[in-house]
């Protein structure tokens, strides 16, 4: 790709953010995400580019609003993710980490994956290679410990706050890290562990799709990505040789997710999260916290964004 598209899918990002808030806490979880998704494409459609969309999670779900196949204007033929709101029960109950993300790389660059389980490892540019997804998490805490040079005691590990976490939970506590536990929104979640914020590792199960905008996340910012999916019978397993995958015991990384250095991703925060601010409404407008990044340069920038609703007619 010929410019930095992070650039543009921001500002989808920040729309998607904005319609979200303004209806956090209102309690309906599918009327929230709709709305995010709707309006993400709408801004997405004016890119210049062909995107062809790739890995939404949510494309059979009968009450949830389909993502066209193909975005936007331009005759550039492109991959293109669009979360438009993840930890959208999160939105709703207007609790922490809801985050509307978007990534744009060449076309064919981001791995399909099914609708299934992943677990997976995250760590930032300073720790590196160093975890292996088939170690126990203390010996993938106390090997990251060595490599920033920490106490075990002082390192942080994010977790999804999910009762399939128990023993997760216990062995960290037994091995003595510190916990970070986060009730939704796990790309938030590796995301602050990859900048080393708010948390040092993030170990756990969440959906495989949004495995590939985690990789997306490394392959643009530097770090280190394990994931494995989690089979549970026959229907699962021909769900993903539909995406040509046929090894399930893979151990997926960020070049088996993430093809090429062309791709881009932009997040905006929708409520407080691990990595982003959430939307704050002003008198006359709202400010949006955002990031961007892309894979040629590994420049990742934090934007904050003021709006000003009275020459932003859709709102
Ligand atoms: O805990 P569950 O229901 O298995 O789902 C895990 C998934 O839920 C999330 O926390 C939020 O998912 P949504 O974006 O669908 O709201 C994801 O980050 C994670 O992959």
């Amino acid at each position: 790709m010929n410019k930095n598209y992070g650039m543009e899918i921001v500002r989808a990002t920040e729309i998607a953010a904005l319609t979200a808030a303004r209806i956090q806490g209102l309690g309906n979880h599918i009327d929230i995400l709709n709305q995010a998704r709707e309006a993400i494409t709408k801004t997405l459609s004016r890119l210049n580019v062909c995107g062809h969309v790739v890995n939404d999670r949510f494309a059979t779900s009968p009450d949830i609003r389909p993502l066209p196949e193909t975005i936007g204007v331009g005759e550039q033929v492109t991959d293109l993710m669009a979360i438009a709101l993840e930890a959208h029960h999160s939105a709703a109950d207007g609790k922490n980490n809801a985050t509307a993300y978007a990534v744009i790389g060449k076309r064919g660059s981001i791995q399909t994956l099914p609708n299934l389980g992943m677990y997976k490892i995250v760590v930032g540019p300073r720790i590196g290679k160093v975890v292996d997804i088939n170690q126990s998490p203390t010996v993938n805490i106390k090997r990251c410990a060595r490599a920033l040079g920490k106490y075990t005691e002082n390192m942080t590990v994010c977790v999804l706050n999910q009762p399939r976490h128990q023993q997760l939970i216990e062995e960290i506590r037994k091995c003595g890290a510190r916990i970070k536990l986060i009730d939704e929104g796990e790309i938030s979640g590796c995301l602050s562990a990859i900048t080393g914020e708010k948390s040092d590792i993030y170990i756990g199960y969440g959906y495989a799709p949004e495995g590939a905008l985690i990789a997306a996340a490394v392959g643009c910012m530097g770090g280190y990505f394990e994931g494995k999916i989690f089979y549970e019978n026959d229907r699962d397993r021909a769900a993903a040789e539909c995406h040509g995958i046929t090894d399930f015991d893979k151990i997926f990384r960020l070049e088996d997710l993430i093809r090429s250095h062309e791709i881009a991703i932009a997040a905006t925060g929708v409520t407080d999260g691990e990595f982003l601010e959430g939307v704050r409404f002003t008198p006359n407008g709202a400010i949006t916290s955002s990031f961007i990044a892309r894979a040629e340069t590994h420049t990742y920038r934090k934007l904050e964004t003021r709006h000003f609703f009275d020459y932003k007619p859709v709102f």
